[in-house]
């Protein structure tokens, strides 16, 4: 797939039809409402159902119709990859999208944002969170990132992988005392597959790759090893320059935060004894601070207070062993909170 003259092939688009069609189907629908694209497939699409569900977003999609309108409130919702989601919304025909940090940098790459076009991240959803990684066979002689400069690297991040290529040939030039042209053709060969890409070193395309890196078992699986990281990732709410509904963006944004806190965090109550409190405390400092109510009993409190689900489970230990009883932990449903 590399163009004779070393730039880089475009990605092909899979989203073919164009909103003027999409708009003849549903009348006139669209118009009025807020565009909020979303993930149609892969890793980031359930996720993306699950926050819409738990947002109150309603609405029902038709098979094949890549659009679906929220019956309740002015919103179209539009289905498409990833990777297309940051051109959308750069440009200002989508209002609002979720995608990964990674395809809004590989799309930044090429067209670089502007005062009026490009994303702004309203969000760190905290899911999809991986590492895109340079990745040589485990076995082969290949152990830094320069010595797969001149050889062939397969990925579907190609212009990501271009910058981080150039950077090192610029920067081995230096050290060398070599001269670097910036406008002469890489001297690593950057070709595209759009998935499976760990195969490419096992079938002879690739002598490394530039793949993204969750738990590390397909890496593993494939016999290959990380020498190098080119950026870490995690899904993010964006939108465009201009939206058209300024207004329903930071309700839309308020609804999202209030599911990914109420994900992050569980509310945990115990009772104990008010000369053990302070101890408590220490231990359980809530997000603000922990609801101290008095009980009928003389000299004991009940607690109320948010703690992050991941640190529960030592958290109750500790509480039990500074005296705590009567603990429970409730999962949230839904949240607001003032600082997000
Ligand atoms: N293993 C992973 N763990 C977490 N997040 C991931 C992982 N793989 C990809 N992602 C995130 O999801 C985004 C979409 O990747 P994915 O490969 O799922 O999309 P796709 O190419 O549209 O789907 P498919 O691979 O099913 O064709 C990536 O850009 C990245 O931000
Ligand atoms: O480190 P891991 O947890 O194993 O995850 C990494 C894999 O996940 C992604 O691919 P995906 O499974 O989405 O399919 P694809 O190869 O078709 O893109 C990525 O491209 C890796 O192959």
């Amino acid at each position: 797939m590399d163009s004779p003259n070393g730039a880089i092939p475009k990605k092909p688009r899979s989203w073919s039809r164009s909103l003027p069609f999409l708009t003849d189907i549903l009348g006139n629908s669209l118009s009025d409402r807020l565009l909020f694209a979303v993930p149609k497939k892969g890793r980031l699409h359930q996720a993306c159902l699950d926050l819409l569900h738990g947002s109150d977003i309603q609405f029902h999609r038709h098979s094949r119709l890549d659009i679906a309108l929220v019956k309740n409130l002015p919103i179209a919702l539009i289905f498409l990859p990833a990777a297309d989601i940051p051109t959308f919304v750069g440009e200002g025909r989508v209002d609002l999208g979720i995608t990964g940090q990674d395809q809004v940098a590989e799309h930044e790459c090429v067209v670089p944002p502007t005062e009026t076009t490009g994303v702004t991240e309203v969000l760190d959803l905290g899911f999809g969170k991986c590492l895109l990684q340079v990745q040589v066979p485990e076995k082969g002689v290949l152990a830094e990132p320069q010595d797969l400069i001149g050889k062939n690297v397969v990925t579907s991040f190609t212009n990501l992988t271009e910058q981080y290529f150039r950077r090192l040939e610029r920067l081995l030039a230096e050290q060398t005392g070599n001269a670097f042209d910036a406008a002469s053709p890489l001297k690593t060969k950057i070709k595209y597959v759009g998935g499976s890409v760990e195969a490419a070193c096992a079938l002879g395309v690739a002598d490394g790759i530039v793949d993204l890196v969750e738990s590390g078992e397909t890496m593993r699986a494939a016999g290959l090893k990380a020498i190098s990281t080119v950026m870490s990732t995690t899904a993010v709410l964006i939108k465009s320059k201009h939206p058209s509904n300024p207004e329903l963006v930071d309700l839309i944004t308020a609804r999202i935060k209030g599911v990914i806190t109420a994900q992050k965090y569980v509310l945990c109550t115990y009772n104990i004894e008010r000369t053990r409190l302070e101890t408590a405390m220490k231990i359980t400092r809530g997000r603000r601070a922990p609801t101290i109510t008095t009980l009928e009993e003389e000299g004991w409190v009940a607690v109320q207070v948010m703690v992050e689900r991941k640190d529960i489970a030592v958290a109750m230990d500790r509480l039990t062993a500074a005296g705590a009883e009567d603990l429970m932990v409730i999962k949230l449903e839904n949240s607001r909170t003032g600082s997000g």
